[in-house]
């Protein structure tokens, strides 16, 4: 065991140096327990970490976190979905150094990873927005800022420093405010626009209808729009205050404006076009037709996301939907893939399927949850180097070698959870 720890330590590697973080960190984990009795901050069993998150979270932020919509069916399928992908190693290939890196809009990336935009993570913990885009930083994760956020865009900018950093836009109806949002965001080096179609209005939530709890009718998680000059512009006029002095009105007129239960149209996509010059990709493709659709308008990506089971209860599983969505636009766009990925070998299965890169959400806010932003870097460090390793004993040394040579669909499909 100690021998092939020690051989595993990579010294002179082709990968560049998060690589050797990655594939360092499962060392480095059982060193600190073995030498100095320190054991990781969060749980490393992918099944028990929502469990250690509600041990310490309060109820309603909980259930606003672990909570889907609906029966949960979705997420349920979501993980079943996985189930039904096997992995079928190869042996005796050159795969003790792997190289994680992909390339995405022309710009290289370390991790195949990126951190889903996860709204109001001030209720999680102290260390919210600006502590998670800190560390994914520290570890080249690429960090996707939520529109319905509790740090400014600015402050995140600042705090996530030099790292890739992506800005999720939940499309006001007033195209003023979405022009000035995407000023801020290109001003201050997020390099990507996501756009959220998923989520115009809140999907039947029942953990959160029966707690009365929905964080930013109180003005919890508006940060992106109370600090918006065109917003407070717009408010002052109408309710002679500050957003500041008149929380609650500035809530609704916030929320009135993005979640307002009116849905944008395809023919829109030109204004954002207009007024982005980056990347444009679109959350929340789930049908090979609006695939096809996201082509001709013109994005440059989409994600295969069912909001990880949060929308529509009852909805497919967001991965088996990868393979037709991949096959419907062929490399006319890049197809990026979430909902329900908790360990290395999904995201191989996810990869191998087309997606070129895969987000998480809940396990690193409940990283956050347990451990402040120490937490939610271990949550994701772990991911990386689970994949990794996973990689490895797949026999697979890049993230190209994923491909569908490498996985089979089976028939048995499995518990949903299962304990270890
Ligand atoms: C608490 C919470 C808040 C979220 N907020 C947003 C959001 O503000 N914008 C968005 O596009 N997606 C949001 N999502 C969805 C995630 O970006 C992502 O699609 C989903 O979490 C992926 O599924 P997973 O949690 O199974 O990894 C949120 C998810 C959670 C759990
Ligand atoms: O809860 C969500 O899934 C979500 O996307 C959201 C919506 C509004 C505010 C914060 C998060």
């Amino acid at each position: 065991m100690s021998s092939s720890i020690d051989k595993q330590q990579p010294q002179s590697v082709n990968g560049t140096e998060k690589h050797r973080q990655y594939g360092a960190f499962q060392n480095e984990i059982y060193r600190e327990g073995m030498f100095k009795q320190r054991l990781p901050i969060v749980t490393t069993n992918p099944n028990n970490l929502e469990d250690h998150a509600k041990s310490i979270l309060k109820p309603t932020a909980f259930n606003y976190v672990a909570g889907g919509a609906g029966e949960r069916a979705t997420m349920d399928a979501n993980r079943l979905a996985f189930r039904q992908w096997k992995i079928v190693p190869r042996m005796l290939r050159p795969t003790t150094r792997r190289d994680l890196a992909i390339t995405l809009f022309g710009e290289k990336y370390d991790s195949p990873v990126l951190m889903a935009p996860v709204g109001v993570q001030q209720i999680f913990h102290e260390d919210k927005e600006t502590g998670l885009s800190e560390v994914c930083s520290e570890i080249g994760v690429p960090y996707i800022l939520s529109t319905a956020s509790s740090s400014s865009i600015e402050e995140v900018a600042k705090s996530n420093g030099k790292g890739p950093r992506w800005f999720q836009l939940y499309w006001p109806q007033d195209d003023d405010v979405t022009i000035s949002l995407l000023k801020r965001a290109k001003a201050n080096g997020y390099k990507v626009l996501v756009v959220t179609l998923d989520t115009w209005a809140l999907a039947w939530r029942p953990a959160d209808l029966d707690g009365g709890y929905v964080p930013f009718i109180k003005g919890v998680g508006n940060k992106t729009g109370f600090t918006d000059p065109v917003f407070r512009e717009k408010f002052q006029k109408k309710f002679n205050a500050t957003p500041e002095e008149k929380v609650l009105e500035a809530s609704t007129e916030w929320v009135g404006d993005v979640f307002s239960g009116a849905a944008h149209s395809w023919d829109q996509i030109s204004l954002l076009k207009k007024h982005w010059d980056g990347p444009i990709v679109l959350k929340g493709i789930q049908h090979p037709e609006d695939a096809k659709l996201a082509v001709e308008a013109g994005v440059d990506g989409i994600i295969c996301s069912n909001h990880g089971g949060r929308q529509l209860d009852g909805a497919v599983g967001s991965l088996e939907m990868l393979p037709e969505i991949v096959e419907a636009v062929g490399d006319k766009l890049t197809v990026l893939f979430d909902s329900g990925i908790r360990t290395g070998v999904d995201i191989i299965k996810a990869l191998s399927l087309g997606a070129k890169a895969v987000l998480i959400g809940r396990p690193a806010i409940y990283g956050l949850a347990v451990g402040g932003k120490q937490g939610a870097k271990q949550v994701l460090q772990g991911i990386l180097a689970d994949l990794d390793q996973s990689m490895g004993l797949a026999g697979i040394s890049n993230v190209a070698g994923c491909n569908r040579s490498m996985i089979r669909k089976v028939q048995y499909g499995g518990d949903v959870k299962s304990s270890n």
